[in-house]
């Protein structure tokens, strides 16, 4: 059944919810993404206010449960996309519960550089790829259709999380290339050594002292399996660097994002295994060093 209020109600409505945003210190871009999901009205028409004099305007819950989910996102500091469990990545539009990390625009451009890595005649052969700690499924499916003839594995420790990553991917038609298997990184995979054209992985990153302080959408209510990197932050990545020569084909690719300031480390832990060659730093749309590359040789 359809729920309909008049645009003057939803309006002031929506006058209050500003105060109480910039009040809380929440960015009302946040305010806009909660209605653009739980309304009829798109980002202009919230923009211009150009709903103000219509009779009615749809939702998909009652304003009094719009209002209890605002409050959550003020008081309970619920970041909007758990509560809408909706969020966008990429060309996607991917399902978040609080057992995945709420992907970050920062990782989209792993795809890119993994598509720059490979020589163009590669893109559209048969190959094996994996994605390390798949979370909400972003990556893997972000490679699968950007590699439409490879087969994607998707390993997570959550089996909570690796369920939302299935949906993800049979939501969006990547059901039948993308395999989900539970396990610690490479360990479901051992029947792929030598075959995997190419790893990629957001493992956690952040030292395990940083967690706690971060800010607390993040710390209360983001996986903390999703963030902690142990003492350094390092952990995960040096055990990929570790464990990937095993896996991966001969030129196959290592690609992993990592936290400002890791970049020397990252590059440090490559060189030094000396299964790698050609390791390369990308920065972020912000200038970050935050991907580090590198090629079995
Ligand atoms: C930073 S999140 C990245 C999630 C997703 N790939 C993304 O980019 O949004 C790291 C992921 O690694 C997973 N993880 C942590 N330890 C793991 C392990 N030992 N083996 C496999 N996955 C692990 C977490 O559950 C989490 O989903």
């Amino acid at each position: 059944m359809p729920i309909f209020v008049s645009g003057l109600e939803l309006w002031k409505w929506i006058d209050r919810a500003k105060v109480e945003a910039i009040a809380s210190d929440v960015s009302l871009t946040e305010l806009e993404w909660l209605l653009q999901e739980l309304t009829s009205l798109d980002k202009l028409a919230l923009r211009l206010e150009s709903f103000k004099d219509l009779p009615k305007v749809e939702l998909n819950l009652s304003l009094a449960e719009i209002a209890q989910l605002w409050e959550r996102r003020l008081q309970e500091r619920v970041p909007v996309q758990y509560l809408t469990g909706t969020t966008y990545w990429r060309d996607f539009s991917l399902k978040v519960t609080q057992a995945v990390l709420i992907p970050r625009p920062e990782t989209e451009l792993l795809i890119d550089l993994a598509v720059e890595a490979l020589k163009p005649d590669r893109l559209n052969s048969k190959s094996n790829w994996v994605d390390l700690g798949t979370g909400s499924g972003a990556i893997a499916i972000g490679l699968a259709s950007v590699l439409t003839n490879s087969t994607i594995y998707a390993v997570d420790f959550s089996a909570a999380a690796l369920a939302v990553a299935q949906q993800n991917a049979e939501n969006l038609g990547f059901g039948d290339r993308i395999k989900f298997d539970r396990g610690s990184w490479w360990e479901p995979l051992e029947f792929l050594k030598g075959q995997v054209s190419g790893m990629i992985s957001n493992p956690p990153y952040i030292p395990s002292s940083t967690v706690l302080t971060l800010q607390p959408e993040v710390t209360k209510h983001e996986p903390h399996l999703a963030l902690d990197g142990g003492g350094d932050g390092l952990d995960c990545i040096r055990h990929l660097a570790a464990t990937a020569p095993d896996y991966l084909e001969s030129g196959g690719i290592w690609l992993v994002e990592m936290m400002a300031g890791q970049a020397e480390a990252v590059v440090e832990i490559l060189e030094s295994h000396g299964s790698y060659c050609q390791v390369q730093i990308f920065a972020d749309l912000a200038g970050i060093d935050r991907f580090a590359l590198a090629y079995r040789r």
